[in-house]
């Protein structure tokens, strides 16, 4: 496309995924993406020996296996939606704008989007990290990589970085309606928000002025607790269950995807989805509201390994939330996040 002056930039963000899900690919993913200081906050040389001495050996081709399930015809989900929601988008927003989509780790790079926005002389840079609820290691090192890449530029556009979406309407609008189907297919006794867990310490570290103590803290979310990603997830569950007509005891809130021996947020969904169905609860609806695309954490994780977890544990039907891929109404949600700002 040709550049033409004066277009605003839309550079979109997602994690990544290997460029194949043979083991040497996901190795060089693993480390890329475990190397970041904002999601193994270590210090540097012993990050270096758990990568390189428990990961990339052992970690690495247990990975692959499970991305091996998660490939389809089209590639790894994550990959193929983010493309997807720029071309949608690009459509949506028309010739003022130039859309760019960039992964944190492995390809299509930050630094090809941004060189991508370079060319065509965009004025202005909105950067959306596609993840709902701000931690460290998801947005933040997003936001991080694009810093580092945009100050050796001789001219830095204008930049907005969108930091949180978590109570977006269209955003909670979007993802009740897919939930929505579900709900009226058949019956359900209850419904699991599971989001990809952190480390404690990661709360604790981006705790303003204290407020945020693992407790009824994040009960309520205001401007103390605005970027505490356990207030944020339990912020978008509330306006999902209002959306959805969901009393308080009609949904659980909990964290997956543990890795190491510190403690992380809790509940952990593997554990609690154990305890449900001795409380009667048999048929339960998963959402994974930390994520935009269907990725490893939703398809497999949530999808299939909890999946059988419920089943051993005397559940009788587990249904995961396909998630938003390229739901028109997330298409709009994007689009009014990009218009807003
Ligand atoms: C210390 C480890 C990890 C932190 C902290 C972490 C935070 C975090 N991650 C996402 C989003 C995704 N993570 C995905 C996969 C994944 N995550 C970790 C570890 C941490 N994540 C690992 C080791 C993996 C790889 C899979 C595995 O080997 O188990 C994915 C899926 C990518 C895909 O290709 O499908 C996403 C998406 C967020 C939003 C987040 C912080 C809140
Ligand atoms: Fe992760
Ligand atoms: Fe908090």
């Amino acid at each position: 496309m040709a550049a033409s002056y004066g277009k605003i930039g839309v550079l979109l963000i997602n994690l990544g995924t290997p460029d194949t899900p043979e083991t040497p690919d996901v190795r060089k993913y693993l480390r890329e993406f475990l190397m970041d200081k904002r999601v193994i906050d270590i210090p540097a040389l012993q990050r270096y020996f758990l990568i390189n001495g428990i990961i990339a050996p052992f970690r690495a081709p247990k990975s692959a296996k499970v991305y091996k399930q998660l490939w389809d015809e089209r590639g790894s989900p994550l990959l193929y939606y983010g493309h997807d929601l720029r071309d949608l988008l690009q459509k949506e927003l028309g010739d003022g704008y130039y859309v760019a989509l960039g992964m944190r780790y492995q390809s299509p790079s930050i630094k090809s989007a941004l060189e991508e926005l370079r060319e065509q002389q965009v004025e202005r840079i909105i950067v959306l990290p596609l993840y709902p609820q701000y931690a460290s290691a998801s947005t933040g090192t997003s936001h991080d990589m694009v810093m580092e890449i945009v100050k050796d530029w001789w001219i830095v556009p204008s930049i907005n970085f969108i930091s949180t979406f978590c109570d977006d309407p269209l955003f909670i609008k979007a993802f009740a309606e897919i939930g929505r189907k579900h709900l009226e297919a058949r019956k359900y006794d209850h419904v699991v928000f599971s989001y990809h867990g952190l480390p404690e310490r990661h709360i604790l570290k981006g705790s303003t002025r204290n407020y945020c103590k693992l407790g009824t803290c994040c009960n309520t979310y205001h401007k103390l607790n605005r970027y505490c990603y356990r207030a944020q997830c339990f912020e978008t569950s509330r306006l999902l269950a209002k959306e959805l007509g969901l009393a308080e005891d009609q949904y659980t809130v909990a964290f997956q995807s543990r890795l190491g021996k510190d403690p992380w947020l809790k509940p952990y969904t593997d554990e609690i989805l154990k305890d449900l169905p001795a409380k009667g609860i048999k048929n339960v609806l998963a959402y994974s509201p930390a994520f935009v695309a269907d990725c490893l954490e939703t398809t497999i994780e949530v999808g299939q390994e909890f999946k059988e977890l419920f089943e051993q544990a005397g559940g009788e039907h587990w249904q995961l939330v396909e998630s938003l891929n390229t739901h028109p109404l997330w298409v709009e949600a994007v689009k009014q996040m990009v218009l807003r700002n």
